[in-house]
């Protein structure tokens, strides 16, 4: 297999592990991702970046969640993956063009190091066949569903992958935690779910607590704060710039004319890890 060296960023505490095909030989299995990802007996990580693939002329990432399933997009996937395709010289350019399995975002640096960045990342579609949520083809906006005996005012879209934003007040970890999981693994959701709670601070300011598929209880999340601001910009809450706030930090968000989502927000790497040559023995 020969020495396999990944290199660990994060995003707002949102932390990744980069793995590239064209610099190591290792046929990625579930349980090679479940074992990276481990705090305490592996590396430690949100998930996985397994790229750059380069088809049909594009540049494509795939996005893992330390349970090993592959997500549709991260937002702050894909701000490091895109900083380490500058890092690793793949690209030069200040704007490019990122694939991931839904789809193409829209890179640009804002700084010489690649440590903040504006993302476009496409529309919100709040239908349930877009999501997916079961039941008859409609929006699924502020309908009250069932979740571990309590019913709960909810809103569901896609933003690449499926997410479920609770409008609250209260939005703590403690919360996230006790209700994420019925979330994530509710009925209604063929594909399972990403679960935001949500307060609305102001017209232009959001706070967010998230819970998600694949990973639990994480610092931070792109698609999350995508998924917020669509969701209080639809229900009329917010105008179309807020910052959306999270334990691990803070990110910008405008919602254009057009309905694409720009997410604004900085990256950092931690280090590279060479692993040992028995590691997944
Ligand atoms: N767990 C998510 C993917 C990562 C989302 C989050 N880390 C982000 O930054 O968007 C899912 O299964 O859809």
């Amino acid at each position: 297999m020969g020495t396999i060296t990944m290199h660990k960023y994060h995003g707002l505490g949102n932390d990744y592990l980069v793995l590239d095909p064209n610099r190591n030989h290792l046929a990625l299995q579930e349980r090679h991702i479940e074992r990276l990802c481990l705090r305490n007996f592996g590396v430690g990580a949100d998930g996985i970046l397994y790229g750059p693939i380069f088809e049909d002329g594009k540049i494509k990432v795939a996005i893992f969640n330390p349970d090993g399933s592959e997500a549709e997009r991260s937002g702050n996937g894909v701000r490091i993956f895109a900083k380490y395709l500058k890092d690793a010289s793949y690209v030069q350019e200040k704007q490019f063009v990122l694939t991931t399995r839904a789809g193409d975002v829209e890179i640009e640096f804002l700084d010489e190091n690649a440590e903040y960045m504006r993302v476009n990342m496409g529309k919100a579609d709040f239908m349930s066949t877009a999501i997916p949520v079961d039941g008859i083809e409609h929006e699924v906006i502020n309908e009250p569903l069932m979740f571990h005996g309590t019913l709960y005012n909810t809103t569901c879209l896609s933003v690449g992958n499926p997410n479920c934003v609770i409008m609250t007040e209260d939005v703590s970890g403690k919360a996230a935690r006790a209700l994420g999981p019925y979330v994530e693994n509710a009925s209604y959701f063929p594909n399972r779910m990403n679960m935001q709670l949500c307060k609305v601070e102001g017209r232009d300011k959001l706070r967010i607590e998230i819970y998600e598929r694949g990973a639990g209880y994480t610092l931070a999340s792109g698609t999350g704060a995508c998924a917020a601001a669509a969701t209080a910009y639809r229900l009329g809450l917010v105008d179309r710039k807020m910052t959306v706030e999270m334990p691990g930090g803070t990110l910008e968000i405008m919602i254009a004319e057009d309905g694409d989502i720009y997410m604004t927000g900085s990256v950092k790497k931690v280090g590279v890890f060479t692993l040992e040559e028995n590691f997944f023995s």
